[in-house]
């Protein structure tokens, strides 16, 4: 019922963890492999380890989350360690999520996960908005476009990119048309809402230590920007280029939303940090439900089938 066609593959659950969640140790990515997701992806890894962001630096409220991880790992070569292993166990695809510290990190992580036996998809993350001083490159359409340029001259694995939101028309078609200009196989939207802010109005004080308390903002308060996202590539992406849909995905309905909008694939952030592993099997029998009512028998009858008021 709820198989998923992404690339060459169909995956048995459209459901997976955002990176980030539920997959900084090797303990927590084997229960994301035992979960009734249909796969992972790894924190995003820089080559060498970090320690991250002083806490505390998430929080989490009845509508979402804030954080300021500042992109603690365990480094590069931990991560690779572990999918080259796991890839042999599982039948799905793994995700192996890279961010970095600078262009010339990103290309250095890239042409090892090129020469190794590494197998899955890569997720390029383009958007961290918690680095001190760094801003996220998504954000800046030139650096984007070299930074992928220079990463299809030389990787032939299947790589998607992890975006920011964008909230202007403009800045979506800026963004679209830079990326139907590679062989990408995926486009995964949203990331957390950047820099927002979140306070404890008994303590009169922010809620998270890092950068004044500003952090990425995720969970419900981010569905509507998330959603906008994941249409507005789905309809100016060439067909080749799947979505991952990310963002306030709690419920049944907020994954049929994200469905009905056009990803192939949903990721969950905020609501697996809370509930655990669990909320998979719950989210997809909500969803059941909801494609029983509606006289569905699979996804691609109604995926991407948003209407519009004529
Ligand atoms: C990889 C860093 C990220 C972080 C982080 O490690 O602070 N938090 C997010 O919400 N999104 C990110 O992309």
């Amino acid at each position: 019922m709820f198989e998923t066609f992404f690339k060459n593959y169909t995956f048995q659950s459209p459901l997976m963890n955002a990176s980030g969640v539920h997959c900084m140790t090797i303990e927590e990515l084997d229960e994301m492999a035992d979960s009734k997701a249909g796969t992972f992806v790894t924190k995003s890894v820089t080559r060498q380890k970090r320690q991250g962001n002083p806490e505390p630096r998430y929080y989490g409220t009845p509508l979402g989350s804030i954080n300021s991880m500042g992109l603690p790992n365990l480094g590069f070569d931990y991560y690779l360690d572990y999918v080259s292993k796991r890839q042999k166990t599982v039948s799905q695809p793994i995700f192996f999520s890279v961010a970095s510290m600078s262009m010339e990190e990103n290309i250095e992580t890239l042409k090892k996960l090129e020469d190794s036996d590494f197998q899955g998809f890569t997720e390029l993350n383009l958007s961290c908005p918690n680095v001190a001083g760094k801003p996220q490159v998504a954000y800046d359409f030139d650096l984007t476009e070299n930074i992928l340029t220079e990463v299809f001259s030389f990787f032939t694995k299947p790589l998607g990119v992890k975006l920011p939101p964008y909230f202007d028309i403009a800045h979506f078609d800026q963004m679209a048309t830079i990326l139907n200009q590679f062989p990408l196989a995926f486009v995964n939207s949203i990331n957390s809402v950047g820099n927002g802010l979140i306070i404890d109005p008994e303590k009169e004080q922010v809620v998270i230590k890092p950068k004044e308390g500003f952090g990425g903002i995720g969970g419900q308060y981010i569905k509507p920007v998330a959603l906008a996202n994941v249409r507005v590539f789905y309809t100016r992406l060439n067909p080749s280029i799947q979505i991952i849909g990310t963002g306030g995905i709690v419920s049944g309905q907020d994954a049929f939303e994200h469905l009905l909008c056009g990803a192939s694939m949903l990721q969950i952030g905020t609501q697996l940090y809370k509930e655990g592993t669990s909320v998979f099997a719950r989210i997809l029998a909500e969803l059941e439900v909801i494609m029983k009512a509606k006289g569905y028998t699979n996804i691609e009858q109604f995926r991407g089938k948003l209407k519009t008021i004529e």
